[in-house]
């Protein structure tokens, strides 16, 4: 579904990343966690060939009409440009398809990710006056409504609150359960363990493991990538990870 290989980004004649050789299959979610300024975002843009890179994206290759039917993307910067309302925002997710985002699969497209996101009382709302995790779940929605076999999100519960954290990922698990693949970074590491199929660990441009979420939460690596330790409380529905 995704596949990176050899990938290397630099910036300002600065290397930010390296060497990156990176699978995401159908029905897998696979977490992306490092700490700030590791790459993440930055992998994720050149997977998507927003930015230039070395090395090859399977979804770089593909001609821009088809990549937007396989890959969905959340970018970190919540971004919404103009005065649209919450359903036209969801509706621009249809693009890449034919019909205009009018059709009646477009339409049904659009309802499926209001339903899933739980926006039906905000359909009508201007976009630009929601709340900020109001605007994520609509930015997420609009990622849905592309209906693609691949979703990209960058940092997608950032900014929302506990309830809403636990309904997105669980939506992702949903949505790998359904045959798609899903790449998100997080940085609550608890949460990449409970949702995550595999975690990838990036540290200054490279991947330093990438396996079981129990693998790759060790205290050796938690401790070379963060610089701390980390507490780890095992609940019965997953494991809760405080930094120390
Ligand atoms: N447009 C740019 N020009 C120059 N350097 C950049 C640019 N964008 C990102 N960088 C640098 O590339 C590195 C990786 O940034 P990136 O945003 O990918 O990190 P990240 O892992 O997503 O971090 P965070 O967890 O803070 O979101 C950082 O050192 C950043 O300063």
């Amino acid at each position: 579904m995704l596949n990176l290989h050899a990938l290397s980004v630099s910036r300002r004649r600065r290397s930010v990343l390296s060497g990156i050789d990176l699978q995401v299959g159908a029905g897998e979610v696979v977490g992306l966690i490092g700490p700030n300024g590791a790459g993440k975002s930055t992998l994720m843009e050149a997977a998507l060939g927003l930015i230039p890179f070395s090395g090859r994206s399977s979804l770089a290759a593909l001609p821009e009409s088809r990549r937007a039917r396989q890959a969905a993307y959340l970018p970190q910067s919540r971004e919404i440009a103009w005065p649209v309302s919450v359903e036209d925002l969801i509706a621009l997710g249809r693009i890449p398809w034919p019909g205009g985002g009018r059709s009646p699969r477009d339409l049904a497209a659009i309802d499926a990710a209001i339903t899933r996101m739980e926006l039906q009382d905000y359909r009508k709302r201007t976009a630009l006056r929601l709340s900020g995790g109001e605007q994520t779940r609509a930015l997420i929605a609009r990622a849905l409504a592309q209906e693609t076999p691949l979703l990209i999100a960058d940092e997608p519960i950032a900014g929302l609150d506990p309830a809403q954290q636990l309904a997105c990922l669980r939506l992702f698990r949903d949505l790998a359960a359904e045959g798609r693949g899903v790449l998100v970074s997080l940085h609550d590491l608890g949460l990449a363990a409970r949702f995550c199929s595999r975690l990838v660990l990036l540290v200054e441009g490279r991947i330093i493991a990438d396996g079981p979420p129990d693998q790759v939460l060790s205290d050796d690596l938690m401790r070379r990538a963060f610089g701390i330790a980390l507490h780890r409380i095992d609940t019965p529905e997953g494991p809760a990870i405080l930094p120390l």
